[in-house]
């Protein structure tokens, strides 16, 4: 039988109706999430990225702020566009779009942020506090792709307990942040976590009852490596030209052979994007709750 689908795109829009309801009864203590994205150059994928972040901060009743700066701006400028943000009242949050120009320092870019405002919650506090609280409820934002990831299980009744996971992709926004959630008392899931130096990647997949591939690899997981039954969750985001159209599409790290294994897989697109998009504005509306003293 064919794998079930885990569909971010339905489970996303299922999140905003959800964030709708929250949103107003900020409204009802005189409170309007408002969040900010700050994007440099003109990198057109990035650019679609965030004209639809701000499509769904519309849809839910976020008010949106727009920081667009051209691919020359300096590491100066851009600090004082974050320093701008922290200090305005009306932004409750806020992101700096990734990746940024090979001239601009990310890493100090993103300590900049008021850990406070840090709506993609990759601000070293924040990801620090995930790191340590791993017994503690958390009260700050959490990573969006991972928090995505776990999310899109969850909401389809799968449980993470007590499974062993193996993620491809040891980035700072999805890899290692999801190895930290995943094993937190909560989820209690078995974390390996595989990287270009990585030995034997197959013989780790093959053992897996999950796999969560944020490699950047097209095809980079084929039906042979997949346990019967295992669950699959394809991160990765490449843009490949295809054979037969000619046209740039999105290519996943999973074959579509997977689809004969795997027992749940997540397409690509309309699996962990719609859900990252989503979990943003979770973000949000979170931090202005718990600043309206209502979590
Ligand atoms: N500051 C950040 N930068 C980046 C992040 C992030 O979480 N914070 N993640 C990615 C880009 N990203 C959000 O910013 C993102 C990527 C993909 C999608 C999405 O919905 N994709 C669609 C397909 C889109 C297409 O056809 O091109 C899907 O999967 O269905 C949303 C958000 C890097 N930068």
């Amino acid at each position: 039988m064919p794998a079930q689908r885990l569909d971010g795109t339905a489970t996303a829009r299922t999140i905003k109706a959800e964030l709708t309801e929250r949103v107003r009864v900020l409204a009802e203590h005189g409170v309007v999430p408002g969040l900010a994205t700050v994007l440099v150059g003109d990198d057109p994928g990035s650019r679609w990225y965030v004209g639809g972040k701000h499509k769904d901060c519309a849809e839910v009743g976020i008010a949106s702020i727009r920081r667009d700066l051209p691919e020359s701006t300096t590491q100066a400028e851009l600090e004082a566009v974050i320093d701008d943000l922290n200090a305005d009242p009306a932004v409750t949050g806020f992101i700096v779009q990734l990746p940024l120009p090979a001239h601009i320092d990310t890493d100090a870019i993103l300590e900049r942020v008021d850990p406070a405002k840090d709506a993609d919650g990759l601000h070293p506090t924040n990801l620090g506090r995930l790191v340590l609280r791993a017994s503690r409820e958390i009260d700050t934002p959490l990573p969006c792709t991972p928090r995505g990831v776990i999310e899109l299980a969850q909401r389809h009744g799968l449980s993470w307990d007590g499974l062993d996971v193996v993620v491809i992709g040891r980035g700072v926004t999805v890899g290692r942040a999801i190895g930290a959630l995943l094993t937190r008392r909560e989820i209690n899931a078995t974390v390996t976590l595989t990287h270009t130096g990585t030995r034997d990647l197959p013989a780790h997949l093959r053992r897996a009852d999950v796999i969560v591939a944020a490699a950047g690899v097209p095809g980079i997981v084929s039906a042979a490596d997949v346990k019967p039954g295992a669950i699959v969750l394809d991160v990765g985001v490449s843009r490949v030209v295809d054979a037969e159209t000619g046209e740039s599409r999105i290519a996943g790290d999973v074959a579509d052979d997977v689809a004969e294994v795997a027992s749940w897989i997540s397409p690509n697109p309309g699996g962990v994007g719609p859900m990252t998009r989503a979990l943003l504005l979770a973000n949000v509306v979170e931090t202005a709750e718990r600043a309206a003293g209502i979590r």
